[in-house]
């Protein structure tokens, strides 16, 4: 069974509170979604693999870390994921970013792929997959599916906000992913939004509404 992580850090948490707020603007939302992104991704790769190796300083030899391992990618489920993808890139700047689109009919909470391009050694690398919200949990177990059907093999999904019923899907469907959130929330509302979450991600992020 996948690892369902609440990131419990104090700044984590009142960055949180923040973008919670409806009377945050999209220009504070924006940041601050991009600063959770950063932290949490600070804490999400303590385990990365490291290796020795010589180097020479201006001093002399010396036997030092570096990465080693899988190289890493971003992937934002669009629209909202793009709201993490710089926070993401502040502490890994090399990364490559793949685009999956996916959005959720309204009415039926059923998500529909509409856009996928990914970097061409993706089964090479370990992914980072973004998206704010986790509800029902159809959107990331879609994009999770697109990305297996071509060849990835090492991800974590990364949310702000998850619901219970989004993380038991995405554990049931994907439980080789781990997750990772800000928050956990209560529940789903009748109309498919996570409660008290932050409302519409998307539309927040970019004025949408
Ligand atoms: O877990 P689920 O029930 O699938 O819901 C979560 C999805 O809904 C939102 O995207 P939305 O469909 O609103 O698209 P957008 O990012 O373009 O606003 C959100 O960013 C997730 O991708
Ligand atoms: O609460 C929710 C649920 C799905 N998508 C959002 O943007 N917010
Ligand atoms: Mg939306």
């Amino acid at each position: 069974m996948a690892k369902f992580t609440v990131l419990n850090h104090p700044l984590i948490q009142h960055k949180l509170t923040i973008i919670r707020n409806k009377d945050t603007g999209t220009k504070v939302f924006r940041e601050v979604a991009n600063e959770i992104a950063e932290l949490m991704v600070y804490e999400i790769t303590r385990d990365l693999a490291m290796e020795d190796i010589t180097i020479e300083t201006p001093m002399g030899s010396a036997v030092e870390k570096q990465l080693s391992g899988k190289k890493l990618a971003v992937v934002p489920i669009l629209r909202a994921g793009l709201g993490m993808v710089d926070g993401v890139l502040k502490l890994i700047p090399a990364a490559k970013v793949g685009h999956i689109g996916m959005y959720r009919d309204e009415k039926t909470l059923q998500p529909h792929e509409y856009f996928v391009k990914l970097p061409p050694d993706i089964d090479q690398r370990q992914l980072f997959i973004v998206d704010p919200m986790l509800a029902t949990g159809g959107s990331a177990i879609m994009a999770i599916d697109a990305l297996k059907k071509r060849g990835a093999t090492s991800m974590r999904l990364v949310v702000l906000v998850a619901a219970p019923e989004g993380v038991k899907a995405v554990q049931d469907a994907h439980p080789d992913v781990d997750i990772y959130a800000a928050g956990l929330d209560d529940r789903l509302n009748e109309d498919g939004y996570i409660v008290p979450g932050l409302g519409d991600a998307g539309d927040r992020l970019f004025g949408t509404k």
